[in-house]
Parts: C-alpha cells; sequence; structure tokens
C-alpha cells in the first residue's frame, strides 16, 4: 500500500487491517457471528440471565461491540502527541536513511592506500559537502560528518598516527596485511563509512499501519522526516465516580473512605489507549449520574459503584432510564460480577465497575481492555500461559482473575485478592485467568498483563 492509498483510509478500514491481525486470547471463543445481536448475548439463556455472560464470551462482546462504532476520521498529530497512539497509515521514509554518505568513526577519511598527506581543514558534523579527497590524501573526519566524495575509508583516530612530516598511517590491529612480513597496514574500501541508503531509501515502507507508537517509533519517525504522524484517534473516556461515602483526601474517618478509584482509572485507560477527558465524583445522586451521562461527549463512560441491586445502586435504573441498550449485565467472573457494558446512544457506550476496587479491576480488564485496544486500533496481546507456582482455589462456576506476580517463568498467586483489597494488585504482574475449579501446581494458566509490567512506558501515555 502507498502512502497516499493509507491517508485514503478512515479509522475503520484501518482499524480493519489492524484487527484482523490481531490474535484472540487463550480460549476465548470466537466473537459472536454478526447475525446474533449483541444486545441479546446476555439474555440468550435462563442460566446466562441470571448468572451474567461467560468470561470470555464478555470479552468477546465488548470487542465487537468496540468494531460497532462509526468510522471515525484519522488525525494527523505532532510527534510530541503521538505517543500510545497506533499509525493509521505506514510510516514510510520521506529520505534516505542515512540521507548522506556518513563517518561512523571521529579520525580521518582517507582515499586510496595509506600513508595520506593530511589536508589542513576537517570535517565537522552538519557541516558543508567537502572537497573531494584524491588518492594519498586525508582529512580529519566527526562521527557523522559528510564523507568527501572518493573517499576510501574512514580510518578511526586510535587506528592512525601521523608522523612528524605530517603524514598519517595506518596502526590497524586486525589489518591482514601487516601480520605478513613487510606488509603495510591497509584500510577496507568503505571502512567505517556509512553509506546513504544503508538503512533505507526514500519511500521505503518502514513501519506498517498500526503499529503502536513507542518512544522508537517517534525517533525513527524523526529521523525519517516526520513533523507529524497519521494516527488512529485515542477513544475519548469519562470516569464517573460514584458513592457519596467516598472522600478525596486525608484519612478514612465515620464510615466514610477514600476514593480509590479516582486516583487509579484515568491512568490504567490511558495506558489501554484511551484518552481520559474527565474524572467526575457524582455521590450517589441518580439525577447528577442521568444528566452527565446524556451530557457526555465521550467514546466511552466508565462508573464506578451503583452496579448491584442496593437502594443508592443507580447505575441500572438510570441507564433504563436513559434508554441505553445492556449488551453484558454481570460476567461470570470473581471479582466484579455485577460488571456491565451497555451501549448509551450510537457510537457510545458505557462500562459499569462495581465498586470494590479489585472487582473494578477486574471489569476493566474484561470489558474495558478490550473494547478500549479495539477502538484504539491496537492489536490484542499475544495470549501466554504460565505454569502456577502454587494451587489456587476457584470458584465452582465462574473465571477467577487472581494477581500473580511472574518469578522465574512461574505464576506466583498474590495474598490480598478480595475483592476489596488492592494490596495484592499493587506488587502483581498480571491476572492470572483462573477456570472454573481452581488450578493446581504447576497447571499453565493464560495470564493477562498489566500494561506496566510488560512495558513500563506505557503507563505514561496518558
Ligand atoms: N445483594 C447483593 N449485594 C451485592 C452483590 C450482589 O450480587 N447482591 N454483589 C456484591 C459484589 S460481588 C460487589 S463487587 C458489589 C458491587 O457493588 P456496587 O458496584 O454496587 O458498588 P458499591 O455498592 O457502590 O460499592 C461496593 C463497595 O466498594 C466501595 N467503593 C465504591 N466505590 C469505591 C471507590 N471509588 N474507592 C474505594 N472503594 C469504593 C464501597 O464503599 C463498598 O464498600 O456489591 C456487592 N453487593
Ligand atoms: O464481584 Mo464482587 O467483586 O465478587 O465482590
Amino acid at each position: 500500500m502507498t502512502a497516499q492509498d493509507a491517508e485514503e483510509l478512515d479509522v475503520e478500514e484501518a482499524l480493519a487491517m489492524v484487527n484482523d491481525r490481531g490474535r484472540r486470547p487463550l480460549g476465548t471463543p470466537s466473537t459472536p457471528s454478526p447475525s446474533t445481536p449483541a444486545s441479546r448475548a446476555p439474555h440468550s439463556s435462563e442460566d446466562t440471565r441470571h448468572r451474567g455472560t461467560p468470561w470470555p464470551e464478555a470479552r468477546a462482546l465488548a470487542e465487537r461491540a468496540a468494531r460497532s462504532v462509526r468510522r471515525r476520521t484519522l488525525a494527523s498529530v505532532t510527534l510530541d502527541d503521538a505517543l500510545g497512539l497506533v499509525l493509521g497509515a505506514p510510516l514510510v521514509a520521506l529520505t534516505d536513511l542515512p540521507s548522506f554518505d556518513t563517518s561512523a568513526m571521529d579520525g580521518w577519511a582517507v582515499a586510496g592506500p595509506g600513508p595520506w598527506h593530511v589536508r589542513e581543514d576537517g570535517v565537522l558534523a552538519g557541516h558543508a559537502q567537502p572537497e573531494p579527497l584524491t588518492d594519498g590524501e586525508a582529512v580529519r573526519i566527526a562521527t557523522g560528518a559528510r564523507v568527501p566524495q572518493d573517499s576510501t575509508a574512514v580510518l578511526r583516530s586510535e587506528h592512525g598516527r601521523i608522523d612528524d612530516k605530517g603524514r598519517l598511517y595506518a596502526t590497524l590491529p586486525q589489518a591482514r596485511d601487516a601480520a605478513r612480513p613487510g606488509g603495510t597496514p591497509t584500510v577496507v574500501h568503505g571502512q567505517d563509512i556509512r553509506p546513504r541508503g544503508q538503512e533505507c531509501r526514500s519511500g521505503d515502507q518502514l513501519l506498517p499501519l498500526g503499529t503502536l507508537i513507542t518512544p522508537p517509533v517517534l525517533g525513527l519517525a524523526a529521523a525519517a522526516g516526520y513533523d507529524t504522524v497519521s494516527v488512529i484517534p485515542g477513544p475519548r473516556a469519562e470516569v464517573l465516580v460514584l458513592g457519596d461515602e467516598l472522600l478525596t483526601e486525608g484519612r478514612p474517618h465515620d464510615g466514610l473512605i477514600r476514593d480509590a478509584l479516582g486516583p487509579m482509572l484515568p491512568h490504567w485507560l490511558g495506558a489501554l489507549g484511551a484518552e481520559v477527558m474527565t474524572v467526575r465524583r457524582i455521590g450517589d445522586d441518580a439525577d447528577a449520574l442521568y444528566e452527565a451521562l446524556k451530557n457526555s461527549p465521550a467514546d466511552l463512560i466508565v462508573t464506578t459503584g451503583g452496579t448491584a441491586s442496593g437502594p443508592v445502586d443507580h447505575v441500572h435504573p438510570t441507564l433504563r432510564r436513559l434508554g441505553a441498550e445492556l449488551l453484558v449485565d454481570g460476567v461470570q467472573v470473581r471479582p466484579g460480577h455485577p460488571m456491565l457494558l451497555a451501549r448509551t446512544r450510537e457510537n457510545q457506550h458505557l462500562v459499569g465497575l462495581p465498586g470494590n476496587p479489585l472487582a473494578a479491576v477486574s471489569g476493566l480488564l474484561t470489558l474495558a481492555e478490550p473494547l478500549l485496544r479495539t477502538l484504539a486500533g491496537r492489536a490484542a496481546p499475544e495470549p501466554y500461559a504460565l505454569p502456577l507456582q502454587e494451587t489456587v482455589h476457584g470458584h465452582p462456576r465462574d473465571t477467577r482473575l487472581v494477581p500473580v506476580a511472574r518469578r522465574a517463568d512461574r505464576a506466583v498467586p498474590l495474598h490480598y485478592n478480595g475483592p476489596a483489597m488492592l494490596r495484592g494488585i499493587a506488587t502483581a504482574d498480571a491476572l492470572a485467568v483462573v477456570p472454573p475449579g481452581g488450578a493446581r501446581t504447576g497447571q499453565g494458566l493464560e495470564l493477562l498483563d498489566l500494561p506496566w509490567a510488560t512495558a513500563g512506558i506505557q503507563v505514561c501515555f496518558t
């Protein structure tokens, strides 16, 4: 595909190309067929209605919900704003790299066999094109400087010696000639010259559409001549923290507790590819929630708390009042089973995370991760499994997500993994997917990596 073809793609086409390359996680069934309306999936059987959607299916539904979102246009952003986004067009070299024959070392550019007469002037990086050399001539040259035309090689400064008559001799330790009696140390043609176009020619595709823009991608784009890059815009997310019992500072007191999700979620969502617009605390006020949902311009609204059926659990009633379509209403996973996914209006979704903090993490990785990843055009992570260091109890019917640390190619289950606890996940590398009934020592379990555990930079993507 040419750069121009790529410019003409819209986001949906770009996403289709990216996502077709994606792989499904272990144990995830194929996405429900397009003929099965997502809205019916949670109600497909009595059992499901009662207990929620099976965990793998919930993830597939979240991914599929993102694919139903209308076409968005690709954006052109400066390199400063591109980190963590995905290339919306292939990165095509705008120049040869290097763009001129370049000295790879500090030393002398030399022409013909030595010894050489050293010219008075020198050549520095960024300077004008030097005069060509003639055989028997050398000129001082710096790393990164343009090599004079007709140079044979660059002789490193530590491999040359200038005699008292100003003549340069090679003192190459590795020169084969030098080992022979009477042999003259010489230089190999082209040595320590990086020829123009060695890395790429102008027009070469350096990276395909769909590449995650990491720090080295930014560097490569700059080297290849880019000021801006075409990207799939990050989905905009809004976080609504519910609960009258939440404090935003100080120690818990009088039955009030600190909001643990407000400080955590925007960064986590950012690491998953979202552009977080706001975090709002709206207490247990059903009207405030309704207004916030009705007026939100976000692609994804994430609520915390209020998903169960207590007297102030307003999420379900408010979604009904809005006429939202519930795509997932409860998931067969522990913790976090009351989590939900709804289509609030065309092209806008809501993920309802349970209020218990680890249950909220479970909802984040079960529903928000596939949705955001797909909207952002990121490829699904390569599925992988590690053997368990020790037995983990399972839920009789539901999947369990258990924080684990990776130690010497084993998954070590962490304690303090109750639904209300963050102490275990705070030192975890991943969540292990424990099948119903549990898993024994040595059994291989699928792991969902935490974004910063594998690529620390991603946490800075917000
Ligand atoms: N009758 C039932 N009660 C509950 C069920 C159930 O099935 N039937 N499920 C339980 C499970 S499991 C979970 S998980 C929670 C989910 O509750 P909600 O999503 O409605 O959340 P809340 O009731 O608002 O809060 C639960 C818990 O978490 C604390 N919380 C809430 N927000 C935060 C926050 N931002 N930071 C820290 N902690 C937070 C809140 O104070 C509660 O202690 O429902 C069970 N009940
Ligand atoms: O789903 Mo709840 O997190 O089990 O406590």
